[in-house]
């Protein structure tokens, strides 16, 4: 009992949520579907009760007058209610595509704004592709409108239609309703085992827009397709969930074949019983059950059991709906997992961190990445931070900037720990470079501003662009700094080589003026001069600003105040380069060496 109290307070809630949702999208919507249902019982009532006028005045009036006029009147309000159902049905097609697109829209908002802990959690993104099933496919809101509007369509055409009956035996309207549960528990069944066929499906469904929207329609992993000869390896994927999909249908299907059968067969004893019950009436009663009523209450009896039987059907459908609702709307609602305060960020040029006993592990899992880290780095300092891989450094910077909170210790901004700030304006001060530089196709100067490039200032992009070094490249393009990358949008657009997209990536943070320069591994697609010059220009551009550098070329480390060296999520060395570089027997010593090998001689490695 709580169970099914339950599960009805959930779909309420997913009802609620879902026709709120319609309504802030087009305030027309839910009044013009009620309307529409109105129009359609409406017309039900309607004709049944003209039916007996008809029949009745053919066999008993006589008269042709009458019989024209009440024909010219059925026909008349007929078409006027025809004109205006089609009219509102088509403008609610038209919209319930409109209101879908919003719904996927809400998700996209959703996904860029929620906490970044949830883009690299797995099972949150598996949630999406759910949530965004449940709005498209299987169930989705269009089936979701069109179930509600025939509901409301049902509900008032049965209150017609019991007020037609009143008369009527009470064991036949029984005899009806008990039928109709049975059709009720088979239709519900066979909603329940598309329901789970359904959710093996999602699998396939992520794989498949996998393969679809990241493997082929991306047209960059084409160069990887081809060179490694692997579209057989792909289409072998694609046959074999295509495989497992195609069985998974088939179930569907033989399940489903065997509940119509039972459906059916409880359709047609309502009918035999409706018309068998009617006829004896007929005959017992003459005088009161006319020719005229006997159509009238066949066809009345019909509907009562079509609309109870729709209703039921629609109730069943939009419970089923709800499941795949809810995962949209759990989606929609994850909540903020960061506490977020409001406390604003005094105005100031010097910005200083400290860490303090900081451990960190990702989320579901045990194993600590970074372990009591204890760091400051004073305000315009510039670190560096070296390490092999998966020592833990991205980690570290992703604390900085509070993509993640720590399991333990606390960061200080200015001796403040910065949870109490806002948000906003926290992530606001940093200026960020990582090593994939995700330019966007879009033009040149959007990547560089991200914002509405209206407001954006030409000359103020074109000298960014210089001073990480792609000026001369984007001055000889014929839309210049408009131009766009790739030629997915655009046929002019341009094509950058890896190194040109991580200078757009620095342009980006050097455009953003942001008072603190976080660089993860910046110039990792840089050639060796490139990479000199970025440097220098790096070194300028960070002049009077704290800023903190990832880098696994070590020389890069010499425009640095500090390095700080960790290994498996600690900090085993910290000082400057010529500290650190006395201490032989030190990590930091034996990186450094490691990679100056490959530069200079032995001896002039010893002169180091
Ligand atoms: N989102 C994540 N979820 C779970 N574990 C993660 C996640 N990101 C990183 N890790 C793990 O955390 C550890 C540290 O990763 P991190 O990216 O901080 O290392 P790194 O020092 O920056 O490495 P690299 O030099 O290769 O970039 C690694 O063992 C990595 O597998």
């Amino acid at each position: 009992m709580k169970k099914l109290y339950n599960n009805l307070t959930m779909e309420f809630n997913v009802i609620f949520f879902i026709l709120k949702l319609t309504n802030e999208y087009s305030k027309a919507f839910l009044p013009l579907t009620i309307l529409l249902a109105l129009i359609s019982s409406f017309l039900t009532i309607y004709n049944l009760l003209m039916s007996r006028k008809i029949i009745d005045e053919l066999i008993l009036g006589k008269q042709f007058n009458k019989l024209l006029e009440i024909i010219i009147l059925l026909i008349g309000v007929n078409l006027l209610m025809h004109i205006i159902r089609s009219i509102i049905f088509r403008w609610l097609q038209a919209k319930n595509q409109f209101i879908k697109k919003r719904f996927n829209l809400e998700i996209n908002k959703k996904t860029m704004s929620m906490d970044y802990e949830y883009v690299e959690n797995p099972k949150i993104l598996d949630a999406k592709e759910r949530a965004l099933s449940g709005i498209n496919q299987s169930g989705g809101i269009n089936t979701f409108t069109n179930n509600i509007r025939n509901i409301i369509t049902c509900i008032c055409t049965i209150m017609g239609l019991l007020y037609i009956l009143n008369d009527l035996s009470i064991v036949i309207i029984l005899i009806l309703i008990i039928m109709i549960i049975f059709n009720y528990i088979a239709e519900s069944k066979r909603q329940k085992a598309e329901y789970h066929s359904w959710q093996k499906n999602a699998k396939n469904n992520k794989m498949f827009s996998y393969l679809d929207g990241e493997v082929i329609k991306d047209y960059k992993a084409s160069k990887y397709i081809r060179l490694y000869d692997s579209s057989e390896m792909i289409l072998s994927r694609y046959r074999q969930f295509d495989k497992k999909s195609q069985r998974l249908f088939r179930l569907i299907s033989s399940s489903n074949k065997k509940h119509y059968l039972i459906i059916n067969i409880l359709d047609y004893s309502q009918k035999f019983i409706i018309y068998f019950t009617l006829a004896l009436k007929v005959i017992s009663e003459p005088s009161k059950f006319t020719i005229g009523s006997f159509t009238m209450y066949t066809s009345a009896l019909y509907n009562l059991i079509s609309s109870i039987t729709k209703m039921f059907k629609s109730a069943v459908k939009i419970k089923y709906t709800c499941k795949y609702l809810k995962l949209y709307k759990e989606f929609i609602e994850l909540p903020p997992i960061l506490c977020k305060n409001n406390e604003h960020i005094p105005a100031n040029t010097n910005y200083s961190f400290e860490f303090s006993n900081v451990s960190f592990a990702y989320p579901g899992m045990n194993k600590l990445v970074l372990k009591n880290i204890n760091l400051k780095i004073p305000s315009k300092q510039k670190l560096a931070i070296v390490g092999l891989n998966g020592a833990g450094k991205t980690t570290f910077i992703k604390l900085v900037m509070r993509l993640y909170d720590p399991k333990n210790g606390e960061i200080l901004l200015n001796d403040n720990n910065i949870k109490k700030y806002n948000y906003r304006e926290y992530q606001n001060l940093f200026g960020v470079v990582f090593q994939d530089s995700n330019i966007l196709s879009f033009t040149v100067k959007e990547n560089i501003c991200l914002e509405n490039s209206s407001s954006t200032q030409n000359d103020i992009v074109i000298e960014c662009l210089k001073n990480a070094g792609v000026g001369d490249k984007i001055d000889v393009l014929e839309n210049g700094a408009d131009t766009y990358v790739d030629r997915i949008f655009d046929d002019k657009g341009i094509e950058f080589s890896g190194g040109e997209m991580q200078k757009i990536a620095i342009a980006r943070a050097i455009y953003k003026n942001a008072s603190i320069m976080i660089f993860d591994e910046p110039t990792a697609s840089l050639d060796p001069l490139a990479e000199y010059e970025i440097f220098n220009t790096l070194h300028e551009l960070t002049y009077g600003k704290t800023a903190v550098f990832i880098s696994h070329r070590l020389s890069s480390t010499r425009i640095c105040d500090c390095i700080a060296v960790f290994h498996n999520g600690e900090i085993i060395q910290y000082g400057s380069h010529d500290e650190l570089m006395k201490d032989r027997e030190g990590k930091y010593y034996k990186m450094f060496m490691a990679q100056a090998q490959y530069y200079v001689s032995n001896d002039e490695v010893s002169c180091i």
